[in-house]
């Protein structure tokens, strides 16, 4: 059986993203997989950027982490996504980019990919699972095998309770521990079901 090849798909503004796809990387490098942490470009323009100083020295300080492309998500066996709640919805930056891949789609290469999601929202109850949802629905047209976490594991509970997919609340106290351990085990099941189909 070959090593998973797992690509970390985030937008993030302010870190929360960033910071969740990080300890799904950890997890994932942990659990022997081939991993590639990827951004999506930023859209915004820098007089938005400017207005808030956490997104600018996000933006400063990430710099060197490479762009998501078509070809990265051909090569994966398994994608995970972590974007932002706007309005209910994902972000736009990660929008536009998953709206580029209507030639991988063409092609037939988004079928069978094995696909979760993580996201985040500054309110407890902002749109976490609509977020989740709106991902997922993207994912049912891609043909591609959405691995939920549901209540597979009790730190599901401990970090909320959200079966959708890993969920942060952004609301400046910071991520907690329960919330890490919520992404780790999310980011090893989706490998082991990704592992599975591969065998
Ligand atoms: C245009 C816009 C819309 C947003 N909509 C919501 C929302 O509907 N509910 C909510 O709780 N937070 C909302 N937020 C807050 C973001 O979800 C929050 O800043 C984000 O989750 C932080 O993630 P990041 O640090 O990875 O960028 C919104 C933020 C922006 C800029």
């Amino acid at each position: 059986m070959s090593t998973t090849k797992l690509v970390i798909v985030y937008y993030s503004s302010t870190g929360h993203n960033y910071q969740m796809a990080r300890w799904a990387e950890e997890a994932a490098k942990a659990a022997g997989a081939e991993v590639r942490l990827l951004k999506v470009r930023e859209l915004a323009p820098d007089a938005a950027i400017d207005s808030n100083p956490a997104w600018r020295e996000h933006v400063d300080a990430t710099q060197d982490i490479p762009v998501a492309t078509r070809d990265d998500l051909a090569w994966a066996d398994a994608i995970i996504w972590s974007a932002p709640t706007r309005f209910g919805v994902l972000a736009a930056q990660m929008k536009q980019f998953i709206d580029e891949q209507g030639g991988l789609w063409a092609a037939g290469k988004t079928v069978n990919k094995v696909v979760s999601a993580m996201t985040s929202a500054q309110n407890a109850h902002g749109g976490q699972e609509a977020t989740l949802l709106s991902i997922y629905t993207i994912m049912m047209h891609w043909g591609a095998i959405i691995v939920p976490p549901g209540y597979s594991d009790s730190v599901i509970y401990a970090s909320g309770g959200n079966p959708y997919g890993a969920s942060a609340t952004a609301d400046g106290n910071g991520l907690t521990d329960e919330l890490k351990a919520s992404v780790q085990h999310q980011a090893r099941r989706t490998l082991s079901i990704a592992a599975k189909l591969n065998a």
